[in-house]
């Protein structure tokens, strides 16, 4: 791969979104740096998926700055951050529902297919991994072949959010920001999840930053987190130094890891 090991692939600097008086997001500072397996935890209402919508270019920032790859891209839209190799999914998946899952890949396909000329000219297309060539290769690496034929809105739930990390790894991305996409799933799910995601960035050398409010499971498979409490970044470590932290602790994880939870805390901190 070419991209340059030591430049962080996004570099989101003191980066605040307003909503009239509300301070959703409140000069937020984070830099993801290749190959990062990175969770964001925080409280309903903490700022997470807003701060989502400000690195992805789906809401503007009031302020700060957002450099994507060496690039400035703050105030830009969502498709300049695609195209500079950012995909994201939602907290509610969005795939068209009357066409087949194997054509909803091909729709991502497609996108990347106009940013063919790009990677040609950064004579990347042949650093383009295998798996992601195809819209069966990709549905074989997130497990849906055998729903290939089916309409996507004929799939269950948990099916649906893997189609739409398909759909997302489809566009070629370089950095997957994954919003709750372990919300609603099944115990034994939510661990699939887990794993897929971690083979997904070894595998595809991704960057990947994951929003869950499946506490436990995150901070067992990511290498880093980031807490946010009110818009505010109150934590950024390894899980064993963050779910110690006193601040941490009283804001939130008190409450998600409680006396019953010791034994996921032990765990974590293991
Ligand atoms: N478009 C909007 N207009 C006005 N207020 C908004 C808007 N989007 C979010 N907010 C507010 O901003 C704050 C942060 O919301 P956000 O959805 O980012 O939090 P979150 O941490 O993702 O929460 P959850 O875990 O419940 O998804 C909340 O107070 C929310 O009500």
């Amino acid at each position: 791969m070419s991209t340059d090991a030591k430049q962080p692939l996004l570099d989101a600097q003191e980066v605040t979104v307003r909503f009239g008086g509300l301070v959703a997001v409140d000069a937020v500072s984070a830099t993801f740096m290749p190959g990062e397996l990175v969770g964001i935890i925080g409280p309903n209402g903490a700022g997470k998926t807003t701060f989502f919508n400000a690195i992805s270019g789906v809401t503007k920032p009031t302020s700060g700055r957002l450099t994507v790859r060496g690039q400035q891209l703050a105030g830009k839209g969502p498709h300049r951050f695609a195209r500079n190799g950012l995909a994201r999914t939602f907290q509610t998946p969005r795939t068209f529902g009357d066409m087949t899952v194997r054509d909803n890949i091909a729709f991502g396909l497609k996108f990347a297919g106009r940013r063919r000329r790009k990677y040609i000219l950064w004579g990347e297309e042949s650093g383009v991994p295998w798996v992601l060539r195809t819209a069966d290769s990709i549905l074989g690496l997130i497990g849906l072949s055998a729903q290939a034929d089916l309409p996507a809105a004929a799939i269950t739930p948990s099916q649906q959010r893997l189609l739409e990390i398909g759909m997302a790894l489809a566009t070629r991305p370089r950095m997957l920001l994954l919003d709750e996409v372990a919300a609603g799933l099944t115990e034994n799910e939510v661990e699939e999840m887990a794993r897929l995601i971690r083979r997904l960035r070894d595998e595809l050398d991704l960057t990947v930053v994951w929003i869950e409010h499946a506490v436990t499971t995150l901070l067992r498979h990511v290498e880093r987190v980031i807490v946010l409490h009110q818009g505010k970044k109150i934590a950024d470590g390894p899980p064993r130094e963050v779910v110690r932290n006193p601040e941490v602790i009283e804001a939130y994880l008190g409450d998600e890891m409680n006396d019953e939870n010791d034994e996921s805390r032990a765990e974590v901190t293991a």
